[in-house]
């Protein structure tokens, strides 16, 4: 597989946070979109602030951008399926008219991402009536999202009752592999369980969208020693760019290949934009991208070419 069938995009998260929307809150649209062109990306993720399509076309098709998708905050537990469809087919309705490929689902019901909860020792747990709930809800979702050309991408998160593997595992098993697909998030996973190639290796086959997100080792230490919430883990610096932290992107980009993934991988890293200045941290990672992931990977084609 080649890497022509990946399209590299980059998050607004780090120059706005929808989680805290005062961070970075005078970093505008074009201003975002240009910096995501400088550092030669093909598209990004919608963010909370994005305008109406009509405009936010304009502003993409100025620069050749593209939309991969946006976050979808679920509360099918909490206010059952009826009310979360509803809303769901709006956001569907919105990505179509961006030309998006995949809603980013998460479900919110008991979350603590947003709290002040120490996000290591305080993640809720669903009973089984619910995650039978759950399962049965987002089936239904992929459904709804099919209907504008979507895919449903569940979002696993810190803070939330599917985080861990196992959990992961237990929401793959009980839904609708044709309806219900995952967003694999390095950052989040490695994070959980200090471990990112074994969801990765265990649930390729439902993996159609990816987050690239790193992790600072000492900073997610201390993290974990102080009993941080999940903002004020970022907000201190747990995440950051590829290239910038412990993950070692080299294998899981090589699986992807390997396993011939097709669609986004979005550079999504959360951090306070006053203090890693967001474009520095988008050319970094550039250059990792560049160097290490796509570079690495001609190489090695170029030796197989030669060696026949
Ligand atoms: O995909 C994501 C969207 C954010 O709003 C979220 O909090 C972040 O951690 C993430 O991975
Ligand atoms: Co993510």
């Amino acid at each position: 597989m080649s890497n022509q069938d990946i399209l590299w995009g980059i998050a607004p998260i780090g120059w706005r946070n929808d989680d805290i929307p005062e961070i970075g809150k005078e970093n505008t649209l074009s201003h975002l979109l240009s910096d995501i062109v400088v550092a030669g990306f093909q598209g990004t993720e919608v963010g909370g602030f994005f305008p109406e399509p009509k405009i936010l076309n304009k502003e993409l098709n100025l620069r050749n951008l593209k939309i991969a998708g946006k976050w979808f905050s679920s509360f099918i537990i909490r206010d059952g399926l009826e009310e979360a469809a509803k809303e769901f087919h709006q956001h569907c309705a919105y990505l179509q008219e961006v030309n998006a490929s995949v809603a980013v689902l998460s479900e919110q019901t008991y979350s603590i991402q947003g709290t002040e909860k120490n996000v290591f020792g305080e993640k809720p747990y669903f009973t089984d009536g619910e995650w039978d709930v759950l399962c049965e809800g987002l089936n239904e979702l992929g459904k709804i999202a099919e209907q504008y050309n979507l895919k449903l991408v569940f979002h696993h998160h810190m803070g939330t009752c599917v985080q861990t593997l196992e959990e992961i595992n237990r929401l793959m098993e009980n839904t609708d592999p044709n309806h219900v697909h995952l967003l694999y998030d390095t950052g989040h996973i490695y994070v959980s369980d200090g471990d990112y190639m074994s969801l990765l290796i265990k649930h390729i086959d439902r993996i159609k969208h990816v987050h690239f997100k790193d992790s600072r080792q000492e900073v997610l230490n201390q993290c974990k020693e102080i009993g941080r919430s999940f903002l004020q883990s970022f907000l201190n610096g747990m995440f950051t760019v590829p290239g910038d932290g412990c993950i070692d992107f080299t294998e899981v980009y090589q699986f992807l290949l390997d396993h011939n993934y097709k669609g986004w991988i979005v550079i999504e890293a959360e951090q306070d934009p006053a203090i890693a200045h967001p474009l520095e941290y988008a050319l970094l990672t550039r250059k990792y991208i560049d160097e290490k992931l796509l570079k690495t990977k001609d190489e090695s084609l170029k030796t197989n070419f030669m060696k026949r």
